[in-house]
Order: structure tokens, then C-alpha cells, then sequence
């Protein structure tokens, strides 16, 4: 993925003011910021939700985006959801949805209607919903949300195995421990440079992957 000079403004509130950064395959990649800094916006530009003022994003394979916000409808079961997804995604099977089932732990789950899950089980389908297509691009926007410490920890173990087959996995976290288990991780800082740099985001860290 590359990504060259994006800006983005609502109104008057300059959120992101020229960010570039390049991405190869096989990274795990963060994006770390205080809330407000444009995290969430960054992401939607990426997958194309929302446009940018001015820049441009680029990448090859297929994307895959984990939003904040729930993607799923109540009165629908985990299944339905799951034949819906596959529908969408033009998918022979449910191969790869079906393990991520059972690596985040909820097969138990599968008829039950979205409106009687958990916060944290409702996450985690909608977390199986960006990856269930294997995408080579994926774009988690804080995907562990309200997952208790062992799905947190299934959830990297996830993340660390699609870097190993060479995904290219962008996350936002707030969590700085989380860093310790990033390749890079970019800083996003309330839009603007930090003093005396010209960009908004920048690679703080780079580790050496386990690959
Ligand atoms: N659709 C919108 N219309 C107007 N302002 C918006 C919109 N979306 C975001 N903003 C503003 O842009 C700024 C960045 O928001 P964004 O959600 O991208 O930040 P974030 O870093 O993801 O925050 P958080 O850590 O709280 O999730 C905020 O000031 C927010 O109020």
C-alpha cells in the first residue's frame, strides 16, 4: 500500500494535512494517536469510504476494512450473516470464516441472532466479516474492542499468522503495549507534524519481523 500527501478537512477542522507512508507485504503496521487525531478518518480514506481533499492511495490485491462501528443487522443469526458476506464476496465457501470461528472462539454462536450476542461477541463477527475473504490488504480499525485478554491475545496470534503469509495488516490501537508486537508503527499526532518534521505520520518503530 502507498500512500502520498492525503489531506482531509471537516469545515474548518484540518484533520490530516499531507500524510504519505508505504507499506509492503508481509507487515503488521499500527497506527497510534490521541483521540481526535484522525485515526478513524485515515482508515476510511484508505478503504475509499470517504474521500480525501487532495492525495492519493494506492494498493494491489484485495482490501478488507474492520470499522469501528458494527457492520451487522440484528435480527439476522452469526450464519445468516456469514451467507451474506459470502454472497457478497463472490466466495465458493466458508472455509476461512469457519476458522476464524473457532480462533476467536465463537462457534457456539453460529445461529444465534446478533441482537442476543455480547458487545465482544458482535465484534468478533464483525471481524471474521473484513477477513473472511482473505484479503491481501487489511485495514483493523481498533478490532479488539470489548474482547476479553484471551480473544485479545487469539486476535494477535491472528494478525501475527496473515503478516507470515504475507498480508499486509494496518491496525489502530490505543494501547501502547500493543506497539511491542508492531513492525511499524505510524504516529498520528492531532493531524499536524510534530515540530521540526514535515509529515503528520511517521514511522516511530521499526522491528524486525518474525519472518
Ligand atoms: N464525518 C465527520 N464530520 C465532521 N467531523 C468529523 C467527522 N469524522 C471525524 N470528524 C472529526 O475529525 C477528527 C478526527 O476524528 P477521527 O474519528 O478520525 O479520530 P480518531 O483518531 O479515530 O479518534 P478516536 O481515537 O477517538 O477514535 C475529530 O475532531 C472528529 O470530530
Amino acid at each position: 500500500m502507498r500512500v502520498h500527501d492525503v489531506h482531509k478537512s471537516y469545515r474548518s477542522r484540518r484533520v490530516l494535512r499531507g500524510v504519505s507512508f508505504g507499506l509492503e507485504p508481509g507487515t503488521l503496521a499500527g497506527v497510534v494517536g490521541e483521540n481526535g487525531s484522525g485515526k478513524s478518518t485515515l482508515l476510511r480514506i484508505l478503504c475509499g469510504q470517504t474521500a480525501a481533499d487532495s492525495g492519493k492511495v494506492e494498493h494491489t490485491g484485495s482490501l478488507g476494512y474492520c470499522p469501528q462501528e458494527t457492520v451487522l443487522n440484528d435480527s439476522l443469526t452469526v450464519d445468516q450473516h456469514l451467507s451474506w458476506f459470502r454472497t457478497a464476496y463472490d466466495l465458493d465457501g466458508l472455509d476461512r470464516a469457519e476458522e476464524l470461528l473457532e480462533e476467536l472462539g465463537f462457534t457456539e454462536y453460529r445461529h444465534t441472532r446478533v441482537e442476543a450476542l455480547s458487545g465482544g461477541t458482535r465484534q468478533k463477527l464483525n471481524l471474521t466479516l473484513a477477513l473472511m475473504h482473505d484479503p491481501d490488504v487489511l485495514l483493523l480499525d481498533e478490532p479488539y474492542q470489548g474482547f476479553d485478554w484471551e480473544t485479545y491475545l487469539r486476535f494477535w496470534d491472528v494478525a501475527a499468522r496473515l503478516r507470515e503469509q504475507g498480508r499486509c495488516v494496518l491496525v489502530v490501537s490505543h494501547l501502547a503495549w500493543d506497539t511491542q508486537r508492531l513492525d511499524v508503527v505510524l504516529r498520528l499526532r492531532d493531524g499536524v507534524a510534530a515540530p521540526g518534521e514535515s509529515d503528520v505520520m511517521r514511522p516511530v518503530t521499526t522491528r524486525g519481523a518474525d519472518r
